[in-house]
This record gives structure tokens, sequence and C-alpha cells, in this order.
């Protein structure tokens, strides 16, 4: 369908983005696109906005004002329900604090959002998931069971099993030593590629933002910055 001479497809298109929370302006108006099979990272110091700019991206979070366009999907006119299926299968989100239930096993962490993707025999696929990061030995275990790096790598092998076009990680390896956050780096690089997807990471890591393909700076939330990696 698309021909050499296309133009980049646009897989996240923000427009002049606000959010504003009890009475605080956080973001004060953020224009970014960021094509499809990009990756961007997004640097700045604490509080200027990084992860609130990646909730509205990621669809956790509804902006104030502006337009907010990902995937074909305009957020605009959708609710949180409306928000949630539109992420649902499309878009994997791997927050530092990982967010996983800690009821539930490794494989069936990986295995719910398979499930709700309506994808055929999620368990399987998660099993496969988890031995691709390296952790077909800890399928059973609950979060609780498993090092920081693990639970890193579990939420890693959630967010890319449906196999989603657009992957936002926030510090992935924020808390992670050097040789297991270089090993979760090179993995989350290695699924993005594999998907061809747009992958949106936060970090204070210069060596990992030059990975990308391009950096935005955020100040005060704004983007102040933007160069080619
Ligand atoms: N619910 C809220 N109500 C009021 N202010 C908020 C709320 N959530 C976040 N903020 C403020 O918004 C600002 C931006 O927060 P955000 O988490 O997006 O920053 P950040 O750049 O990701 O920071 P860090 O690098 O420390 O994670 C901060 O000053 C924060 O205190």
């Amino acid at each position: 369908m698309h021909g050499s001479s296309a133009p980049p497809h646009i897989a996240i298109e923000a427009r002049n983005v606000t959010l504003s929370l009890s009475q605080t302006e956080i973001l004060k108006g953020v224009d970014l696109s960021i094509r499809q099979g990009e990756s961007l990272a997004i640097l700045g110091p604490s509080g200027s906005g990084k992860s609130s700019l990646m909730a509205i991206l990621s669809g956790l979070e509804r902006a104030s004002g502006g337009s907010v366009r990902v995937a074909d999907i305009d957020y605009g006119p959708l609710d949180e329900d409306g928000l949630a299926r539109a992420r649902r299968g499309r878009i994997g989100i791997i927050l530092q604090s990982f967010h996983l239930l800690p009821t539930m096993t490794a494989m069936e962490n990986v295995a719910v959002p398979l499930e709700l993707a309506g994808t055929a025999d999620p368990f399987t696929r998660a099993a496969a998931e988890l031995e691709a990061v390296g952790l077909g030995h800890r399928l059973h275990h609950y979060p609780a069971q498993l090092s920081g790096g693990e639970q890193q790598r579990v939420a890693i092998a959630r967010a890319v099993a449906p196999g989603p076009r657009i992957l936002f990680a926030d510090e992935p390896t924020g808390n992670l030593d050097g040789a297991t956050s270089d090993a979760i780096v090179d993995l989350i690089f290695a699924r993005q590629v594999a998907n061809d997807a747009t992958l949106v990471i936060i970090t204070h890591d210069p060596a990992l933002a030059a990975r990308c393909d391009r950096i935005v700076e955020m100040r005060d939330g704004h983007i102040v910055s933007e160069r080619v990696a």
C-alpha cells in the first residue's frame, strides 16, 4: 500500500497539548510528531513534565487541551474506557515502577493483556515471551519473588507481547545496575525493531538517549529543544 515515495507515516501527533491538575499547569502547549518506526528519547529535569506527557500520549491520562492523535486514533472524543480500548494491542507501556499485578505469576501477568487483545492461547505465548527475556525459569514466580531486574523484564515482556506498534518506556532502567540495565535496553530496542514499532523513552541517561533516532528536551512543561541523536 505504501510505495517507497510515500511520506512517512506519523504514529503520534500532539498539537498544543496542555495539562492542568490541581490548579497546576503541568504541560503548557506541547507540539510533537513522531514517525512510525522512529525512536525518540525525552530528556529533561525532574518535574519538567516528561511522565505527564507520556501519560497523555499513551492514553493513560486525558489532556486538558490541544489534540492528540495516536495510531490514527483521535483521543479527543474518547472517555477513559475508549482510551483503554484504543491502547489495547496497539500500545505497550513500560513504567518505572513495573505495575505488575502482585497476586498473579509472571506468566499470568504477561498473559492478561494477550487475553484482552483476543490472542489465541495466551499462556503459551506468555511463556514464549518470558523465555525471550531470559525468564523461562521464573514463569510461576510472583512479583515479590523476583528481583527488580526480573520484574522489569516481566513488565517488558507484558508490554511487547501483543506486538504493539507503539511502545512507551518511562525510565526503564532507573533502578537497575549497569549490566542488567544494558541487557534491558538491548531487549527493548530488539523488540522495537522486531515489531517495527515506534519507541518513546524517558531517560536521564545520555547514552540511552543517544541510541534513539531523535532527542527532545523538556523544561517547565514545554519542549525546549529537539535534535537528531
Ligand atoms: N496530580 C497532580 N497534581 C498536581 N501536580 C501534579 C500532579 N501530577 C504531577 N504533578 C506535577 O507536575 C509536574 C510534572 O510531573 P512529571 O511527573 O510529569 O515530571 P517528570 O519530568 O516526569 O519528572 P521526574 O523526572 O521526576 O519523573 C511536577 O511538578 C509534579 O509535581
